[in-house]
């Protein structure tokens, strides 16, 4: 049976579809920001958007009148040879659905808060759009999260709601009496639960005529909690200006999709790179969203669908280009493949040339957080340097900034700053929710802060050096961990590591690097193979750099969104643990 007809078959659902007129309104928006601009006036900014209706619903139309090609809106295939497509008449059809189970079944209303914690299933996407028609306010979160993490997220956000699957389905019954506020819990499942509503069936039986809320560019939209690489994660709260940036020419330049690309993006949906990588930016561009459901990352299964599905785009974090680079291909020629991108950590220099050598496919790489979305990166076609994360995204103005806000001149160590004065760009967090104190914490002058350590060159690129905290201070040379990660990556023993300063009784600090090994070198001799280390990261960069103490590891401690705690490393370094 075809994917779309089991789909169908499998939720009851028919081919019937209300009569859309959405105004194309979101592509007369590109003509407000011409690519280049690095400020933005707020008079320029439209008063009302709404992903759903401006973007979606367009689209919708676009299908209606024949002048889009036959490509998915959403194609979404798992391990088991099940497929879902739909186009964009579907996804208005069932995501106006959506909106009707969430206000009018489960009684939520505009501003409420909906812990979204799912895995890539197709609901994950009716649900965000569901709740963007609505006014309701989605908090994705990922499905690697134990049960404190899920209580913590349930308790200081306030959800009233939660949408999830049997696997955290009990986690969550044995927290909700600690959650007060938690009133409404949405099982996406094909069996029933007691105390859970059932999302496929509630949607089988839901009316697909709903009218979407006409929501003002400045009203929220969507927290994201950061992934607490530093401390508690905290919750970045975006407003629709958010998913508007994603309409400027400056950020559709980012990828140059068009209609007929297929892109393919891996980030967990419960990060802020889903959102970007599978949602906003592709259907901006009207084109396909691929999703495989992938519960773990096997290079061999993204390998093989990369030959199997038509996939123009590729975007996921370096660790994924990591493990598929860790299979050692001669040459890997993907059939359809043009353009693959990557952010979210660090990207050594030498995977990227590693990627090109062995695909014929240069990999750029973006920059940004949970506060900001993408802030900077290297744009398609422009050129790529080697370990820099590209330049500035408008509207977005980056520059590199002292403790006091000054902007300080190329290739001088600062920290990443984002202009917020006079006018704060689209598409930067709103504050960090029932926070004004940490909200305020991050403002520096006229920037937004950062917190991750950089540098710009004359060209206006960007170099990651590391956040403030994990910058080392050894024998008075400021030492940032990713160019030591970066040498040591060089050398084959190296799966992965992480730097940190540790004390030490005559310098005060030196650096340490946690070292994974790969498997070939297991069996070596630690101490000569700490020494051919040390040695090899004094020929490859400044010598005072090298690692004085080297710890092989099996694993690194990292968040739930798979990024490495350095913190954590050291402060049991420095006994604080
Ligand atoms: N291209 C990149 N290169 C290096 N680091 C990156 C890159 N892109 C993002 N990052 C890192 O990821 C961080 C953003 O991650 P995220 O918003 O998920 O939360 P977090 O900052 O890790 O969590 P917390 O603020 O709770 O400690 C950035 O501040 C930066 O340190």
């Amino acid at each position: 049976m075809q994917g779309l007809t089991r789909f169908r078959v499998l939720w009851g659902i028919h081919k019937s579809f209300h009569g859309f007129h959405p105004a194309p309104r979101h592509l007369h928006y590109q003509s407000l920001s011409a690519p280049g601009t690095t400020r933005w006036n707020d008079q320029d900014t439209p008063e009302e958007f709404n992903f759903a209706s401006d973007v979606i619903d367009y689209w919708t139309q676009i299908e209606k009148e024949g002048k889009r090609g036959p490509n998915p809106a959403l194609w979404w295939v798992n391990n088991q040879g099940d497929e879902v497509k739909w186009s964009f008449r579907e996804l208005t059809d069932l995501t106006c659905r959506t909106a009707n189970v969430l206000t009018q079944t489960c009684d939520l209303q505009q501003g409420d808060h909906l812990a979204l914690i799912l895995p890539r299933v197709p609901e994950w996407w009716l649900v965000c759009l569901g709740c963007i028609r609505t006014g309701i306010i989605f908090i994705p979160g990922t499905t690697q999260m134990k049960v404190k993490d899920i209580l913590y997220r349930l308790q200081v956000s306030n959800a009233k709601s939660i949408v999830t699957t049997d696997a955290l389905a009990s986690e969550v019954d044995s927290v909700a009496s600690n959650c007060p506020a938690l009133k409404i819990k949405l099982l996406v499942s094909d069996h029933s639960r007691k105390g859970w509503m059932d999302f496929r069936s509630l949607i089988k039986s839901a009316s697909p005529e709903h009218t979407c809320i006409k929501s003002k560019t400045k009203d929220p939209m969507v927290i994201y909690f950061t992934s607490g690489t530093t401390s508690l994660p905290k919750m970045a709260k975006h407003n629709h200006g958010f998913a508007f940036r994603f309409s400027l020419p400056s950020s559709r330049k980012f990828l140059q999709l068009k209609a007929a690309d297929v892109l393919w993006c891996l980030s967990d949906p419960g990060w802020i790179m889903a959102a970007i990588g599978s949602l906003f930016t592709p259907w901006t561009a009207g084109s396909t969203v691929f999703i495989h459901h992938l519960p773990q990352f096997d290079p061999k299964v993204i390998i093989q669908t990369f030959f199997k599905y038509p996939i123009t785009q590729y975007l996921a974090a370096p660790s994924v280009f990591r493990m598929i680079l860790q299979e050692n291909f001669t040459s890997l020629r993907f059939p359809t493949l043009e353009h693959c991108s990557t952010g979210g950590e660090a990207l050594m220099p030498e995977e990227q040339e590693k990627w090109r050598q062995q695909t014929g496919l240069l990999l750029y790489q973006g920059y940004g957080q949970s506060e900001t979305g993408l802030a900077c990166g290297t744009f398609r076609g422009m050129k790529i340097k080697p370990g820099s994360m590209g330049k500035a995204i408008p509207p977005f103005e980056v520059q590199i900034i002292d403790s006091k806000g000054n902007i300080l001149p190329p290739n001088t160590e600062g920290t990443i700053g984002i202009r917020i004065k006079p006018t704060k760009p689209f598409g930067l967090f709103m504050c960090y929710e029932n926070d004004p104190v940490k909200t305020a914490e991050v403002e520096c002058g006229d920037f937004y802060n950062s917190g991750d350590n950089a540098t710009i060159d004359e060209e206006g690129y960007i170099w990651f050096l590391g956040r403030d905290d994990d910058i080392i201070n050894a024998s008075g040379y400021r030492i940032g961990p990713v160019e030591v990660e970066n040498s040591l990556a060089e050398h084959p023993a190296v799966a992965e590591s992480a730097v940190v300063s540790s004390p030490d009784p005559v310098r005060g600090q030196v650096v340490k690097a946690f070292i994974v090994l790969t498997p070939q070198f297991l069996s070596h001799d630690p101490d000569q193979l700490t020494k051919e280390l040390q040695e090899h990261v004094k020929s490859v960069t400044a010598p005072y750099k090298y690692p004085r103490k080297v710890e092989f590891v099996p694993e690194l401690p990292k968040t739930v969104t798979g990024k490495i705690k350095r913190s954590e490393l050291r402060q049991k370094e420095f006994g604080l643990m």
